[in-house]
């Protein structure tokens, strides 16, 4: 089935809401059969049943903050000992993904999710998150995207190339990645207030596919989840009660929904096995966030100019503190009796040059290695053209068993500390890391803002993990003035020093890009909105929740400003 969607013409129709839930996005017909009053009742259910919790996890977030920002670090809880040194394990991994050694990633478009579902990974996840601007267009388009994969119907016509797409007949099996429990869902206001964004991400998926997804992709589970940037198990023990309420909502089995929970925060590491617990009766593992896992090290230390971070370039998985956080993650997961994911490499395949080409696709194939050799059960490509080396790596040491779990225990890993955890990355700040963080905040944000989550940017992949990082990083080297090291002249960052490097990168992306896609992008809206993140007197939580508010379109009174 193609997607068509109606043109808008206001007034014509509203969408059939139940009592209490008001739809302020655009209204179109093929929403609103993902839409329906009973989909809408179950979001509804679920927001009124869970909004007290996430409204209180959120607040412990900030406590914690304020905690971190006066001297205080993170580390293991003492409250929690007997969880991390109970005997107990999780559930049994679902034989319908025990294997996942290639996992491919993308944002919910119609094309990407064809591509990915084919592109023979073992799973797919689709991503309402990190990749994805929250747009309304987007996330509707997105339920709708899904719908039509989980039933098999979904096609795609490329009319530029006469190129149309379905589905093979082998396909990957669907992870959906709702959006994090801080962002809201402004088109959808439940007893007057934006609902949880991820509730209506999930709500919306599960009530229309359970049954479907179950039959034909689960053997029996499902569906299946990626849950992204907690900080806390007592945000997991909320998702655990929302995957109970909808298993009873849909009368299968308690158990039924699996999810794998992406460790990238740096609260998190030591919960890990605390998450698990939560989850035990719905986890099938644990994935390495590791660009996100970087940006809140820098969020979390942002009082702490002690603990400051080189270039954003240096800190990859070599360093001490990443190197210990994957490691400890494979000990947590397999003592535990389920996957441990590895992470995203940011190459991407380079078309118009070989040489460059074959640097890239060897750092990827460096990185999977290993994630392989250290124990992790199958890891991430954010590209088609990188699951063969994906697949090599994976495939060369594992052979024909699904996974690790049980032979790649990694007791040794018990030892690792919070010292381990925490240990200052090594490596100098430089000007050209400066300027690379501004040049790519402005341009991921000039992209998100026009409606794309995740870009291309001089041959790396960009999504809002990866960009969270420029911004973050770039705040604290001017709050405190950081001396870029690396450049040998003893230059010290300051708002003088950024506010010119802005407008010298801004003259490069105007280059770069050309006169008119410059003029007609959102670039200088990007800059204005980077600049002023990165020079807040107080650090933004995040990104895209700070701009959130450029993109809600409320109809039919227009586009709102919240
Ligand atoms: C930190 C994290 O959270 S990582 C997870 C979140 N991030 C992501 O998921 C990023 C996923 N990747 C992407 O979005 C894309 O690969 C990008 C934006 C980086 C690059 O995209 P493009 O510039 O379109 O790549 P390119 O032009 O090389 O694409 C070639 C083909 O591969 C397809 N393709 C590229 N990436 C993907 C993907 N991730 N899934 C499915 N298909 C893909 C394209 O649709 C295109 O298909 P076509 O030949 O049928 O037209
Ligand atoms: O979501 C993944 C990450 O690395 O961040
Ligand atoms: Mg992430």
């Amino acid at each position: 089935m193609e997607l068509e969607t109606s043109v808008y013409r206001p007034n014509i129709a509203v969408y059939d809401s139940p009592e209490g839930v008001e739809v302020r996005g655009r209204y179109d017909q093929v929403f609103a059969k993902i839409l329906t009053r009973d989909a809408l009742g179950f979001v509804a259910e679920l927001q009124r049943e869970f909004r007290g919790h996430v409204r209180y996890a959120m607040e412990c977030r900030r406590e914690a903050r304020r905690r971190y920002n006066s001297g205080g670090v993170p580390g293991f809880d003492p409250s929690t000992k007997f969880i991390r040194d109970g005997d107990w394990i999780c559930a049994s991994v679902p034989p319908a993904v025990a294997d996942r050694r290639v996992e491919i990633t993308g944002p919910v478009e119609r094309k990407m999710i064809i591509n990915a579902l084919n592109s023979g990974a073992k799973v797919f996840m689709a991503d309402f998150e990190d990749a994805l601007s929250p747009s309304w267009e987007n996330l509707m388009r997105g339920q709708v995207n899904l719908r039509d994969a989980v039933d098999g119907s979904i096609t795609f016509h490329d009319k530029s190339r006469n190129r149309v797409y379905k589905l093979n007949d082998q396909t990957a099996k669907l992870f959906v990645r709702p959006r994090g429990w801080h962002l809201p869902e402004a088109h959808i206001l439940i007893d007057g207030e934006p609902a949880t964004g991820c509730l209506v991400d999930f709500g919306l998926y599960f009530f229309h596919n359970f049954a479907k997804f179950r039959e034909t992709q689960g053997s029996g589970y499902g569906p299946f989840f990626y849950l992204p940037k907690m900080e806390h198990s007592r945000e997991a023990k909320i998702w655990n009660s929302v995957f109970e309420r909808a298993e009873k909502m849909a009368r299968i089995e308690r158990g039924s929904i699996r999810a794998t929970v992406l460790i990238e925060t740096l609260p998190a590491v030591f919960q890990m096995n605390e998450i698990l617990y939560e989850l035990r009766d719905h986890s099938v593992g644990l994935n390495c966030g590791r660009w996100d896992y970087i940006f809140s090290y820098v969020k979390t230390f942002q009082s702490h100019p002690d603990r400051l971070l080189p270039d954003r370039v240096l800190v990859g998985m070599g360093q001490h503190f990443m190197r210990s956080y994957s490691d400890l993650l494979i000990r947590t997961c397999h003592k535990r009796g389920v996957h441990a994911m590895g992470g995203m490499a940011a190459q991407i395949p380079i078309r118009d040059d070989p040489k460059a080409n074959e640097i890239a696709l060897d750092l990827v194939r460096k990185d999977k290695l290993r994630e392989v050799r250290a124990g992790h059960d199958g890891t991430w490509a954010a590209h088609p053209g990188l699951i063969p080396i994906c697949n090599e790596a994976f495939t060369g040491h594992m052979g024909k068993a699904p996974n690790q779990i049980k032979s790649m225990k990694r007791e040794d890993a018990s030892a690792i500390t919070e010292e381990d955890l925490l240990q200052i990355p090594r490596g100098v700040r430089t000007l050209e890391g400066l300027r690379l963080n501004t040049r790519v905040g402005i341009q991921y944000l000039a992209a998100w803002l026009t409606g794309s989550g995740s870009v291309p940017l001089y041959n790396l992949m960009e999504d809002a993990a990866t960009a969270e990082i420029s911004r973050v990083q770039n705040w604290q080297w001017i709050r405190y003035g950081v001396e870029l090291d690396g450049d040998g002249l003893g230059v010290r960052v300051s708002k003088e020093l950024f506010g010119r490097v802005v407008e010298e990168e801004m003259e490069r992306i105007e280059r770069e890009v050309g006169k008119d896609k410059f003029k007609r992008g959102m670039y200088k809206e990007a800059s204005k909105m980077f600049t002023k993140q990165c020079t807040a007197a107080e650090l933004d939580d995040f990104l895209t929740l700070a701009v959130y508010n450029h993109i809600v379109a409320h109809y039919p009174i227009n586009v709102s400003r919240l």
